[in-house]
């Protein structure tokens, strides 16, 4: 059986804070704001996990009230996700994701981003795909005022 899910998230770029996407920080003179560290890619990720599961959204698993998550690295975050999708018997597809920023260059991340994603989910490199676009200079990504990502996942149940 297969179960496909989507994410998007969006997060204010600010001074004074790392920029964090897909696990990998990325030198800019600003970074994202959150009660995490504020990871839109991984968030993204995490979201569509957990929506081809029926389980909701990390709002609801990590809330933004709970101090327990002030700072928290996305990538555990991500990680306790996906252990919820392997105890419901899934394994990945594919993933699909697209960041949408007008700076900086992901380019030159890219292929650390999707090693790490599939680190994460516990899977080949080849099943992770990262996209970025600019937004033509239009919107609140376009502005630089925040940054903003989407997601696919693909799940099947393993055998047994
Ligand atoms: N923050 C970004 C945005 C885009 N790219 C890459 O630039 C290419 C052109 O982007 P468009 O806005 O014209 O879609 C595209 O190949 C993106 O991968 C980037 O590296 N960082
Ligand atoms: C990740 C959490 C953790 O408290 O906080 P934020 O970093 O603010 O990120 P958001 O995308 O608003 O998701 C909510 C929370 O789960």
């Amino acid at each position: 059986m297969f179960r496909i899910g989507q994410g998007f998230d969006v997060h204010q770029l600010v001074v004074g804070r790392p920029l964090i996407i897909g696990g990998i920080e990325i030198p800019h003179e600003k970074g994202l704001l959150g009660h995490s560290d504020a990871d839109v890619l991984l968030h993204t990720i995490a979201d569509a996990c957990l929506g081809a599961i029926g389980e909701g959204d990390i709002g609801n698993h990590f809330p933004d009230t709970d101090d327990a998550f002030k700072d928290a690295d996305s990538a555990k975050l991500l990680q306790h996700v996906w252990q919820i999708v392997k105890e419901k018997g899934y394994k990945l597809v594919n993933a699909d994701c697209t960041i949408m920023a007008q700076q900086p260059k992901m380019a030159p991340h890219i292929q650390a981003m999707q090693a790490r994603i599939a680190e994460l989910l516990e899977t080949e490199q080849e099943n992770v795909n990262v996209k970025a676009t600019t937004t033509e200079k239009l919107g609140f990504t376009g502005r630089g005022e925040g940054i903003a990502s989407q997601a696919v996942v693909l799940l099947q149940k393993r055998n047994g």
